[in-house]
């Protein structure tokens, strides 16, 4: 696995330091990438930054080791033009939607990786997908790979018309889970709970269940089954969640072709 350290050399640009930027630059501080190699650019950066000796908004490298852009992607049109890189530059993007021809047009030398991270990266617990474009050969997807690793595990696609996919069910799957913690909290107070507690249980139960869901990879259909006594409250429960036209999978279908497809508009 290459070594962030193997950066401070050369240094690494971060175009966005927002939820997601600031999320990875904390992995790869903690991961050996000096503050001095960092360059930030970002039009509100938080003042914590440059007492930490990172430069922000200040020149950049001629030749970075990476680019990696986390601005939104209604902002890359006016944020790429103002970028140049050449082949000697791996560029990262976490953007949703953004295809690798679109950063291909802005940097036709360089080697580009696209990365779909989620916010439990600021954990330490992220997942994110990437894939590179024909000029991103083995090192630099290694290189890529090292870099989203700071802040989680990371799977590598087969094919860049997996990304909008993974963006729907990954990218944005902590919100549903969120969501549903929210959801799980109000039923428990329409039962009668009080609402401190409903939201305490709520949250414990789906942190629990996550530990547990990636504990040993075990089967979820297993782990749902050993909760499940014949005749009992969860099979009553069950019932309705998984019922085919009206419970979840039909809604988590909706869900996830909604987000797929707002990737794909994002990506145009
Ligand atoms: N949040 C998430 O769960 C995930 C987000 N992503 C992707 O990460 C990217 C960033 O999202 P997120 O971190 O949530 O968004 P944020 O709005 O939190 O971060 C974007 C940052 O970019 C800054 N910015 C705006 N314009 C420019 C510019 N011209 N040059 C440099 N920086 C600029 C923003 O500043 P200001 O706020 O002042 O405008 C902000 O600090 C998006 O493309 C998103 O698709 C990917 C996976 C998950
Ligand atoms: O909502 C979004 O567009 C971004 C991408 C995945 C998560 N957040």
């Amino acid at each position: 696995m290459t070594e962030l350290s193997a950066l401070n050399g050369r240094g690494l640009v971060l175009v966005g330091c927002g939820r997601m930027g600031s999320a990875l630059l904390q992995g790869w501080l903690k991961q050996g990438l000096a503050a001095s190699a960092v360059h930030v650019i970002d039009p509100n950066p938080r003042p914590e930054l440059s007492a930490l000796g990172i430069s922000v908004n200040g020149a950049l490298p001629a030749d970075p080791a990476v680019l990696v852009i986390a601005v939104k992607p209604q902002m890359m049109a006016d944020v790429l033009p103002r970028l140049a890189v050449g082949e000697s530059t791996l560029v990262v993007s976490v953007a949703a939607g953004v295809t690798l021809a679109a950063y291909e047009r802005a940097f036709p030398a360089a080697p580009i990786v696209r990365a779909m991270p989620n916010t439990p990266a600021a954990i330490g617990q992220g997942v994110s997908a990437i894939i590179g474009n024909a000029k991103a050969g083995a090192a630099e997807l290694e290189l890529a790979e090292a870099l989203m690793s700071a802040v989680g595990r990371v799977v590598r696609l087969e094919s860049e018309g997996q990304m909008d996919a993974v963006t729907a069910l990954s990218g944005s799957g902590p919100a549903y889970v969120f969501h549903m913690i929210e959801a799980m909290a109000a039923a428990g107070e329409a039962e009668g709970l009080p609402p401190a507690l409903a939201l305490e249980l709520a949250r414990a139960t789906v942190a629990g269940a996550g530990a547990l869901a990636v504990h040993e990879d075990e089967d979820p259909a297993r782990l749902r089954e050993a909760v499940t006594s014949p005749g009992g409250t969860t099979a009553a429960g069950l019932k309705e969640l998984m019922d085919p036209e009206t419970g979840l999978p039909p809604l988590m279908r909706r869900t996830i072709a909604a987000a797929a497809e707002r990737g794909r508009e994002l990506g145009k």
